[in-house]
């Protein structure tokens, strides 16, 4: 059975810290193809005739470590299908989860005026204190565009919450986006997780243990 992981010098090193990170936003507005753009970033681009839509069925996740300040951190990222009927089912992911990737797309309107909703919905599920991202999808496609860049930084501004237009076809932002929701995450001061996975090998059940 593989031992706990060594550093450098050979001392054991601590678990990953395990972050939650949920998707969400009205259906087709490219939630899937971000977190494919940002966890398997040598997959055909989105937008593209490789990448025909396919709706989210149910949920789905993603993990990704990264490295923040020296240390191993786990992302879990939960993509959640937009569509209305699987709603209650979406939002039921939404408990327990520390950051919130809002995603809508720039050529439609009706997932820019939804964003109100699923605010509220998120706020409610996982607390007001949850950091929370906003993203205006596919800015690639500027001549389609309904919805002002200005629109999407007001809204943003006015809940206090960081904004970025993006694209998955053309990979624009999207690392950035994680790399600071993941940032704020870990600098609040509120509990994180070690992934104890990994230590506890011959264990069926995950535990967790706080970090700070
Ligand atoms: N041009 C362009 N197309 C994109 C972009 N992101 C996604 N798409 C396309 O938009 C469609 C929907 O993308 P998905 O990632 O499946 O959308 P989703 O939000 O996960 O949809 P649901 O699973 O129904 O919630 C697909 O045809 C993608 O190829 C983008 O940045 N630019």
């Amino acid at each position: 059975m593989a031992g706990p992981r060594k550093g450098p010098g050979g001392a054991e090193e601590p678990p990953p810290l395990l972050v939650k990170i949920v998707m969400a936003g009205e259906s087709c507005v490219g939630k899937t193809s971000i977190v494919r753009r940002y966890t398997e970033p040598d997959s055909p681009p989105a937008g593209t005739p490789a990448t025909s839509y396919l709706a989210t069925i149910g949920i789905d996740f993603k993990v990704k470590l990264v490295m923040f300040n020296d240390t191993r951190v786990k992302l879990q990222i939960w993509d959640t299908a937009g569509q209305e009927r699987f709603h209650t089912l979406s939002t039921s992911y939404f408990r327990g989860a520390q950051g919130f990737v809002l995603v809508y797309d720039i050529t439609n309107l009706k997932s820019f005026q939804s964003i109100t909703m699923w605010m509220q919905d998120i706020y409610e599920k996982a607390g007001d204190e949850v950091d929370v991202i906003l993203l205006g999808n596919k800015c690639d496609k500027e001549s389609e565009r309904v919805v002002p860049k200005q629109k999407g930084e007001k809204i943003a501004w006015e809940y206090g919450i960081p904004f970025f237009e993006t694209s998955a076809k053309d990979n624009v932002n999207i690392e950035h986006a994680f790399s600071l929701l993941t940032k704020e995450i870990l600098e609040k001061k509120s509990c994180v997780l070690y992934d104890l996975d990994v230590v506890t090998l011959n264990e069926s059940k995950k535990r967790t243990c706080c970090a700070f």
